[in-house]
């Protein structure tokens, strides 16, 4: 285990909590390049760039992560919101990096091994700059299950498609199983800001991961599809047996390498339909617009309050 500061590094004070990487091997290599941020060691000064951020927040598309950028640089009173924040990744058009104060904003694209390649570089990242007690925030979108459209799922537990608390790897062709359990405590920190926030219907539950958005998510409406309306109900029905409220097609990743790597977690994933009502996002653009704003504006509350907390 190689944390990103030693003791002596850290001042003795071991309550301060390390980025966590278990590679051995990083520490023989001479630079390490971090290729899909177009970042590296012996590039960049990755100290002075990110060694004060706090608070990470990911979610899948690049404008998103540049408009929740804006918005906390408004929130935290660090920038105008309607001012550009370059991107850090300019270099490469894989992710897109944008960073305000102790808050950097990334994309990640869309499923586990994107998310995955993603939060690899993030982790490794963080250690080189020397970070601590960081949390990373998932802010994305899902299909909802027994659920209002617009309604905010924090993550209890990510379970996979057999509702199954736990992410599948497959490492020198052997299957290897990851925990994907959350922090239980920033969850409910969570819900109380949305209470306190009263603007939106937000609830706990567990989030199933797929693999894909149409048939790995029991949709009729793929280019494929060999199962029936009842096939399909008795499926989500299964799930929401399961505690599940939400589908998405990260968490399960997301909460794996947050455990892996010591990093506090959670996701907070707004729904975009209730999946046994249909499959088709029929909302305006506006309102899904509308929709997609709920988990940057809880998670915003949520940084501004720990901020002014310190
Ligand atoms: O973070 P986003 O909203 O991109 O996450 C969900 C899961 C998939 O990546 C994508 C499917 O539309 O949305
Ligand atoms: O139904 C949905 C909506 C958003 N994202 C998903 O993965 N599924």
């Amino acid at each position: 285990m190689t944390p990103g500061f030693n003791d002596e590094q850290r001042g003795g004070d071991k309550s301060l909590n390390p980025i966590y990487i278990k590679n051995p091997h990083l520490d023989l290599m001479k630079e390490d390049i971090l290729y899909h941020f177009n970042l590296g060691t012996a590039t960049h000064d990755l100290p002075a760039m990110f060694g004060d951020v706090k608070f990470v927040c990911v979610g899948g598309s690049p404008s998103r992560m540049k408009s929740f950028i804006q918005f906390i640089a408004g929130e935290l009173n660090l920038g105008n919101p309607t001012d550009e924040y370059p991107n850090i990744c300019a270099g490469t058009d894989r992710f897109s990096m944008f960073k305000v104060g102790p808050v950097l904003s990334i994309s990640h694209g869309m499923g586990v091994p994107s998310i995955s390649i993603m939060l690899h570089e993030l982790i490794k990242l963080l250690h080189h700059a020397r970070c601590i007690d960081v949390t990373v925030l998932r802010i994305g979108t899902s299909g909802g299950i027994g659920l209002k459209p617009g309604t905010v799922v924090i993550t209890r537990q990510s379970v996979d498609a057999s509702f199954v608390p736990q992410l599948e790897q497959i490492i020198l062709g052997k299957k290897v199983l990851r925990s994907t359990e959350l922090d239980d405590t920033l969850a409910e920190e969570l819900l109380q800001c949305s209470k306190q926030l009263n603007d939106f219907e937000t609830v706990i539950g567990n989030t199933m991961c797929t693999l894909d958005f149409y048939e790995g998510q029991a949709r009729l409406d793929g280019a494929f599809c060999s199962y029936t309306e009842a096939d399909k109900q008795g499926y989500l029905t299964e799930a929401y047996q399961a505690g599940v409220r939400n589908i998405e097609m990260e968490s399960t990743a997301f909460a794996a390498m947050c455990k892996l790597s010591g990093l506090q977690g959670a996701i907070v994933c707004v729904t975009l339909l209730d999946r046994l009502e249909g499959d088709q996002l029929t909302s305006s653009h506006d309102q899904l617009h509308d929709y997609q704003l709920r988990p940057q504006i809880l998670v915003g509350t949520y940084i501004k309050k720990k901020l002014n907390a310190v």
